[in-house]
């Protein structure tokens, strides 16, 4: 009997392997998973395209998840319902932290959840925090590939562009990295009992006043250097799904 796709993202219901890359553009969706054996396109609704395949013998899910919170948690959230339990977001981000680079990988500790969403979910209080066998899995994984990277906590804001409203400051406060959607997910993940982290590469800074520019060049994610680290992040986020998939089997043996 077929079953009926979910509603929002038309993913089927039952049988997507457990493990997922996530990422906004349904471009590099298809680019992660051309890394993938036998990859598949499950679905491709909106903004969110689906492929399955398998990872050095591990079966993965690759999702896009498009730009924005209130977007992705909608993906996130089905892809809870369909049975992924671990999730790694592989995105792109803006530089805030002297030293971090255009191409460097930011493996996230943790995300402010200025995402436009998760407010209005339950109390800013409550903390986004990354699953810390998926930062040390990242860690490990970025390591491995020789690829430079740092980790720190990530500022998830709703807002890309500057408005009339002057951009809060977190001078001191030492966040590593701004991007969109991260907070929506790694909050997801706490109410879930799912495991999540996020990898990022950084593509300069979109709000001038952030950019260190000794180390960016200012917001541009067309450049050689954020394809390079593209390369390299893709195959960090799948290297950490597979050691986090071991570590389940091992959990469960
Ligand atoms: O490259 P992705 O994963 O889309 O991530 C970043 O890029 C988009 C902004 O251009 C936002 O989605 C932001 O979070
Ligand atoms: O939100 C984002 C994403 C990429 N780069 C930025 O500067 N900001």
């Amino acid at each position: 009997m077929t079953q009926d796709p979910l509603p929002v993202t038309r993913i089927p219901r039952t049988g997507l392997p457990a493990h997922a890359v996530v990422v906004g553009d349904p471009a590099r969706a298809a680019a992660v998973a051309a890394l993938l054996d036998g990859a598949e396109e499950v679905s491709y609704h909106r903004e969110y395209r689906v492929f399955s395949g398998s990872w050095k013998g591990v079966p993965v899910v690759v999702a896009s998840h498009g730009v924005g919170g209130p977007g992705a948690i909608l993906l996130f959230q089905e892809l809870a319902d369909a049975g992924v339990h671990t999730l790694l977001r592989f995105g792109t981000a803006g530089a805030m932290k002297p030293g971090i680079g255009d191409g460097d990988l930011v493996v996230a500790e943790a995300a402010v959840r200025d995402d436009g969403v998760t407010q209005q979910l339950l109390p800013p209080e409550y903390p986004a925090v990354a699953a810390p066998e998926a930062v040390l899995a990242l860690q490990r994984a970025a390591r491995e590939q020789g690829a430079a990277h740092h980790r720190g906590i990530v500022w998830t804001r709703a807002a890309f562009q500057p408005g009339l409203i002057p951009l809060f400051s977190y001078d001191g406060a030492g966040l590593a990295a701004i991007e969109m959607e991260l907070s929506a997910l790694l909050v997801t993940a706490s109410l879930r009992g799912l495991v999540a982290g996020g990898v990022l590469v950084i593509d300069g800074a979109n709000a001038d006043e952030l950019v260190d520019k000794e180390t960016t060049g200012g917001y541009d994610p067309h450049r050689e250097v954020v394809a390079a680290g593209v390369e390299r992040g893709a195959v960090v986020a799948l290297e950490a799904l597979r050691l986090l998939a071991e570590d389940n089997r091992e959990d469960r043996a």
